[in-house]
């Protein structure tokens, strides 16, 4: 079926499936708002208790979409697919599955991230099946007939009755993980008709943004939702699927099809210059994206040096302007923003991982505390305050949390005396506080050689450890790629390293702009949903670019050599 162009400010059937595919800045997002206006003016099937479900990937992506519709929110639940069907289907229906599964479905409040328990994962066989513990990260679900089966990516073998009996444990509990929020909601609306009658009959209308990055049990979700009463919309980019790792899967929006669909396109490209998208569309083929505004701009710039240098230089170059680096890593995006030295080839590893400490409760309480004020220093408080409350010594009338506002305004206050200091150090000023009961290190005297942990404590920088710590929800300046999905910003620096602890090899990590495969390599989706932040300035870093590359992209990009520059002065 042939796809129909329109644009952002288009009008479509509002009483039929849609589906729109569309590049970087074409306005899906703007798009999506004036159509769900567009709803609210013009249909009678919405009420008081008849909303219209607006679902996005990302909490930000919510904001955003809530801040944008302004006061003609009455109507329309905008949230995170898990949230949604946390609050409208698992929640007040899981005692329906809870005794076949052993749910402790009266303990549960909210959906959590799933944190490996090491505990439960020695009591089952895993550990004889060669399963390694950091593999319980890629558990997921998926859908086999009538039931969802768990799986770890990329394993071949059937591991699901040993991971049962894992997630088993933390279901008796009441603790469930955002992705069984996703398997649980499948299953109560696969086994009920009337539940399904009474979501369709609450929601007339459900729409999807970012449905690149939806995975199956949530496409068969929506699907079931689609075969009666509600009209269901998605919007996408296959070249924007980014979260393979979370079980997304490119294909999944090429071939999504309900009966009735129409198929829309948009070929704009509204946020960049067009010398921008002139290189945007050498990456992608598949839509060749054209600027109805005309933005004149400079020419993209690769810039050869190491990433703090190559960022004063940028930074010179825009004047007063903010300039916002992406990183593929998490400890590239953490490095740039505490201006610490990053070394090709270094491995991330979260703190949890990270940390070596052999009494547990100790590590526990200072893990939470480097936690805490690393998310702290980025005013998330919210998440820094609940690392806390659970270690305090004594809880004050706020149930802690008053007492963790105190402990991380002096932490903060302090923190030059300790980040580039020994952990020892901050071990003493926190034991110095008195809120936490943190079992002793003996300290080593006279010729006396110190512990294995007294020596850890000695030797490891705090702000070498702090770079491990995750941000979760990031609006720095200096943040992953992942976290700048659906943003735009006028100056875009973009890190290229190599990953996950390789050393830079130019044909692999600048392959995206050298020999482009948006359909199979997710990283050069990565790399494209980087570039095409930028409204108006994109740099893009790397640590050497051969001759030969040099020249292929000549016309596209002018290269900055900061070596040779620096040789120069
Ligand atoms: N018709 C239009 N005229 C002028 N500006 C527009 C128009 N449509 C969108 N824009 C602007 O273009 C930019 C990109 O729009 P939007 O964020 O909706 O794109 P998107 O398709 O959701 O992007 P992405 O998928 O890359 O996140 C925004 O700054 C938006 O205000």
């Amino acid at each position: 079926m042939g796809l129909q162009l329109i644009n952002s400010d288009s009008l479509i059937d509002i009483e039929k499936h849609f589906k729109i595919t569309a590049g970087p800045g074409a306005g899906k997002t703007k798009f999506l708002i004036s159509h769900i206006k567009n709803v609210l003016h013009n249909s009678n099937r919405l009420g008081r208790n008849r909303k219209i479900a607006c679902i996005t990937y990302t909490n930000v992506g919510v904001e955003t979409i809530v801040q944008r519709l302004g006061d003609e929110l009455d109507h329309v639940e905008v949230s995170t697919i898990h949230s949604f069907l946390f609050m409208h289907i698992v929640k007040p229906y899981l005692y329906l599955i809870s005794d076949k599964h052993g749910i402790n479905h009266l303990k549960i409040d909210a959906p959590y991230e799933h944190i490996i328990s090491n505990g439960y994962f020695r009591k089952t066989d895993l550990g004889m099946k060669n399963i390694k513990e950091q593999d319980m990260k890629k558990v997921f679900w998926f859908i086999e007939g009538t039931s969802c089966k768990l799986h770890i990516r990329g394993r071949k073998s059937d591991f699901h009755k040993s991971l049962l009996k894992y997630k088993k444990m933390f279901w008796e509990k009441g603790i469930i993980h955002y992705e069984d929020v996703l398997a649980f909601a499948w299953e109560i609306l696969n086994s009920s008709k009337e539940i399904l009658r009474i979501i369709r009959s609450k929601f007339p209308y459900f729409f999807i943004d970012e449905f690149q990055d939806t995975n199956p049990v949530q496409t068969e979700i929506i699907k079931l939702i689609a075969e009666k009463e509600t009209i269901v919309g998605v919007i996408g980019d296959k070249a924007q699927s980014i979260y393979e790792f979370q079980g997304a899967d490119v294909k999944q929006f090429d071939n999504f099809f309900l009966p009735g669909m129409a198929s829309y396109k948009m070929e704009d490209n509204h946020r960049s210059t067009e010398n921008i998208i002139k290189l945007l569309n050498v990456i992608r083929k598949d839509i060749i994206q054209r600027s109805p505004d005309n933005k004149v701009g400079s020419t993209p710039c690769i810039i050869v040096g190491e990433p703090l240098q190559a960022l004063k230089h940028v930074q010179d170059v825009v004047g007063e302007e903010e300039v916002v680096t992406l990183s593929y890593s998490n400890l590239m995006a953490n490095s740039v923003r505490n201006k610490k030295d990053y070394k090709d080839g270094q491995k991330w590893m979260l703190i949890d991982e990270a940390f070596v400490d052999s009494n547990a409760d100790r590590r526990k309480v200072i893990i939470s505390i480097i936690k805490a004020i690393e998310y702290a220093r980025l005013n998330h408080f919210k998440d820094a305050i609940r690392e806390l409350s659970r270690h305090l010594r004594n809880k004050d009338d706020y149930n802690g949390q008053k007492s963790a506002i105190d402990f991380i305004r002096m932490m903060l206050n302090d923190y030059s005396t300790y980040s580039d200091e020994p952990l020892w150090k901050l071990y003493c000023r926190v034991k110095e506080t008195g809120y936490f009961d943190i079992p002793k290190i003996m300290e080593s005297k006279g010729e006396k050689a110190p512990s294995l942990i007294e020596d850890y404590y000695k030797s490891t920088i705090y702000s070498g450890i702090a770079l491990s710590v995750k941000i979760t929800e990031d609006s720095s300046l200096h943040r992953t790629i992942h976290k700048a999905k659906g943003s735009e910003f006028n100056n875009v620096m973009v890190i290229v390293k190599g990953k996950d602890g390789y050393k830079y090899n130019e044909e692999r990590d600048l392959g995206f702009l050298l020999d482009p495969d948006i359909n199979g390599n997710e990283d050069h989706r990565v790399n494209y949903v980087a570039c095409s932040r930028a409204k108006k300035n994109l740099f893009i870093c790397v640590p050497e670019i051969s001759k030969v590359s040099q020249n292929a992209l000549m016309g596209r990009c002018i290269v900055i050599n900061l070596h040779d520059l620096r040789s120069q002065t």
